[in-house]
């Protein structure tokens, strides 16, 4: 419905990062938007309580990936993926994904369970889990093309979270600020020995927001050893 408040916003958003949608798409995040808001009252789901922030800083940022990268009808998972970002957001304006939204805290995945049948979006998973337990399951062991992750953990650490799920070929993207740098030459012993190697850090601009936003694509390109990850809290404890 263009009359909606957002509807402008959300659309000049989208054409700033040229990034195709179909209205029904922004009416989604919009409904979205709304639950979230209500939501987050009873159970402190995110920070952000504001509209104009909400849209910038969670859902331009999380858009921003699909400025700088194709998705075909892929495999994706979420890790420690809060209150939908990026992946809720991506799914929405990328339906044909196969999408798995992943999170350890009960009161987000269930917002994301309630968020999902509302919306009525179909090849959406929501998994409560640690990603150091999911990635010893076999169904999802190397099962991912795409694996994403924002504000979850330093890159070290985070490697360790991520590249058991990156099949073979695959790529993990990580949102992060411009502490990347720093985080990168702390992870290159985690990437070694995990299988992944950096690939490219794309500068990416979220319309309207003040700083500085990078993708880092690590490509998968070797079997990440049976013993990773190591059981659930040590990976955050003593990264690689
Ligand atoms: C700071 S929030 C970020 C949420 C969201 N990605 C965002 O950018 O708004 C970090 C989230 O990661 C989850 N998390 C942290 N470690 C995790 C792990 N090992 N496995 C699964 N989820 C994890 C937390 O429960 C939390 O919801």
């Amino acid at each position: 419905m263009k009359s909606n408040k957002f509807y402008s916003r959300i659309a000049a958003g989208l054409e700033a990062m040229n990034i195709e949608y179909q209205e029904y798409m922004i009416d989604q995040l919009q409904d979205y938007l709304k639950f979230l808001k209500e939501e987050n009252k009873k159970y402190n789901l995110t920070a952000l309580d504001e509209p104009d922030e909400i849209i910038t800083k969670h859902f331009f940022d999380s858009l921003s990936f699909l400025s700088k990268f194709n998705l075909k009808q892929e495999k994706f998972i979420d890790i420690g993926t809060g209150a939908g970002f990026p992946g809720m957001v991506i799914k929405i304006f990328k339906p044909g994904l196969d999408m798995i939204l992943l999170d350890s805290l009960a009161k987000r995945v269930n917002f994301l369970k309630k968020l999902s049948t509302r919306l009525g979006l179909k090849k959406l998973e929501v998994v409560h889990a640690r990603a150091e337990d999911l990635a010893r399951d076999k169904i999802y062991r190397e099962g991912f093309d795409w694996v994403v992750a924002r504000a979850v953990a330093p890159v070290n650490t985070l490697s360790e979270y991520t590249l058991p799920l990156v099949r073979l070929n695959g790529k993990a993207v990580f949102f992060k600020g411009p502490g990347y740098k720093e985080e990168l030459q702390e992870a290159q012993n985690a990437l070694a020995i995990l299988g992944g190697r950096l690939k490219d850090t794309i500068k990416v601009k979220v319309p309207d927001l003040k700083g500085e936003r990078y993708l880092v694509l690590i490509e998968k390109d070797s079997s990440t050893p049976e013993k990773y990850p190591r059981r659930a809290g040590i990976p955050k404890k003593r990264p690689l």
